[in-house]
């Protein structure tokens, strides 16, 4: 392979690939899965492109499929979510420190790690082909430099290397399963705040957050049956969400699926499912016409809320800040009973006087990380104290508009206790809310622990870690 292949895409701009200037790389027909895997984790780090959004567009661009696929999938998400594991033990392998690696190196490094140390790909494989891949992107002088690290890598398995990098578990049981994991220790230890726990439950929890995870859908209501939806899609019904179907790992891209094509049916985690549910299903006494989604971007729960509005007789405004944002919830709201106003929810000027009020509020998305591969390294301990902020005025603006004996409905895919009760005993507080309970909201679903609100979690409940707490204004 020559090594003035074209270099990486460069343009900045999430969620694409970057033209090329001789237009779209042709990847070398050889190996094109580890080709794109290694071309995602560049767009990653060079310009925050989200990887679920990126790989899919490469792959269908690169007409790559079957098994090809399924591989740069798994190196792709793998390697991402295994970052900060793999950069310990790359550093455990250098004379220098990472930082003083070029990083366009750096992300050949970790892709080659993770195939010795995560796959079943055999040594020479992921060295060799590593090596050639890097050589393309950087030059035949980093060759030697790969090769020596990755083979220094393959001297032990994973859990030798966590052994010997990961802190003693009885002095430090939040780092050692953060390291053995790969996750931020600030990200375990929000987790054992959440649980109260640092032992097996917070290794179950950090685990099911590890791995990849089942897809859900939303089937319409009045639409499609959760029944139909799955006998289609060859999915099984979700246990929990009356509209839910649990798609296999590994099924391929759900958006090629006919329900999804015709709008019957959706990709929503079970979990948001719930929390729109309850946000439905809260009970208000006296009118219950009006209903306001007061963060509605992209209008996932927004179209569930327009959906049950419609059988029910009510009206919802959505509001949504982003204007890019808002024109995905009138595309996942067209038809149903739902109006989008571009505004800051914070300062909205709409009449007031909801029966209902969701804010599903911007949040840290700790609960999701299982989704997004890259996400728990991005997102820094700092972030949370911003988003708090911009929680608590969103809730203040919810029961401005709320009529009294009304409810609103806080929802937010965090754990983090800032976010969850910290946001929310705030909130309660300052309005003298009366705090309903949440989980007679959640029927069916087990292990909601004592409080009044619910926590779900990927290792209890099979979905993302979505907090929710239904709060009424009083009379
Ligand atoms: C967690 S997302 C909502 C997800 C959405 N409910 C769904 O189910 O698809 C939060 C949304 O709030 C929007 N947002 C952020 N600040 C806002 C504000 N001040 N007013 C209204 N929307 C805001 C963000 O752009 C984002 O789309």
């Amino acid at each position: 392979m020559s090594a003035d292949r074209e270099r990486r895409p460069s343009r900045p701009g999430r969620g694409r690939p970057a033209p090329r200037k001789d237009g779209p790389r042709r990847p070398p027909p050889e190996d094109p899965a580890r080709r794109t895997a290694l071309d995602v984790l560049h767009a990653v780090r060079e310009r925050d492109a989200y990887a679920n959004l990126v790989l899919p567009e490469m792959l269908r661009e690169r007409r790559i499929t079957g098994r090809d696929a399924a591989l740069a999938t798994e190196l792709t998400y793998g390697s991402c979510r295994a970052q900060g594991l793999l950069d310990e033990i790359i550093t455990a392998c250098l004379d220098r420190p990472l930082s003083k690696v070029d990083p366009v190196v750096l992300d050949g490094l970790r892709l080659g790690a993770y195939q010795l140390l995560r796959t079943r790909i055999p040594q020479h494989a992921a060295v060799t082909s590593t090596v050639d891949l890097v050589r393309e992107d950087a030059g035949s002088h980093v060759a030697g430099f790969v090769n020596a690290v990755l083979r220094t890598v393959s001297e032990k398995d994973e859990a030798a290397w966590v052994d010997q990098l990961a802190p003693d578990p009885d002095k430090d049981p939040i780092g050692n399963l953060a390291i053995r994991t790969s996750h931020p220790r600030w990200v375990a230890r929000s987790f054992a705040e959440a649980l109260g726990d640092k032992g097996t439950e917070l290794a179950a929890a950090l685990a099911a957050d590890d791995a990849r995870p089942e897809v859900h859908l939303v089937a319409k209501p009045g639409e499609i049956s959760a029944d139909e939806l799955a006998a289609i899609t060859g999915g099984d019904p979700a246990p929990y969400s009356p509209y839910g179907v649990h798609l296999p790992a590994g099924s391929g891209d759900p958006g090629d699926s006919e329900p999804i094509r015709e709008r019957l049916a959706a990709v929503q985690d079970e979990g948001s499912q719930l929390c729109a549910i309850a946000a439905v299903a809260a009970p208000v006494e006296g009118t219950d016409e009006r209903w306001l989604d007061l963060c509605a971007g992209p209008g996932g729960k927004a179209a569930l809320l327009g959906a049950l509005a419609a059988t029910s007789g009510a009206r919802v405004d959505a509001v949504e800040k982003a204007p890019h944002r808002a024109r995905l919830v009138e595309k996942a709201t067209a038809g149903l009973p739902v109006t989008v106003h571009v505004v800051d929810g914070r300062e909205s000027e709409l009449p007031g006087g909801y029966d209902r009020v969701l804010v599903d509020a911007p949040c840290s998305g700790l609960g999701s990380l299982r989704r997004r591969p890259e996400a728990r390294w991005r997102r820094q301990p700092s972030d949370v104290a911003d988003l708090t902020k911009l929680q608590g005025q969103l809730l203040t603006a919810a029961f401005e508009l709320v009529r009294p004996g009304g409810v609103v409905t806080y929802v937010v895919c965090s754990p983090h206790l800032a976010e969850t009760e910290g946001v929310v005993g705030e909130a309660v507080r300052r309005a003298k809310a009366e705090v309903l309970d949440a989980r007679e909201l959640f029927p069916g679903v087990p292990d909601l622990g004592d409080g009044r609100f619910v926590q779900l979690w990927p290792h209890r409940h099979g979905t993302d870690a979505m907090f929710c707490a239904v709060l009424r204004k009083p009379e």
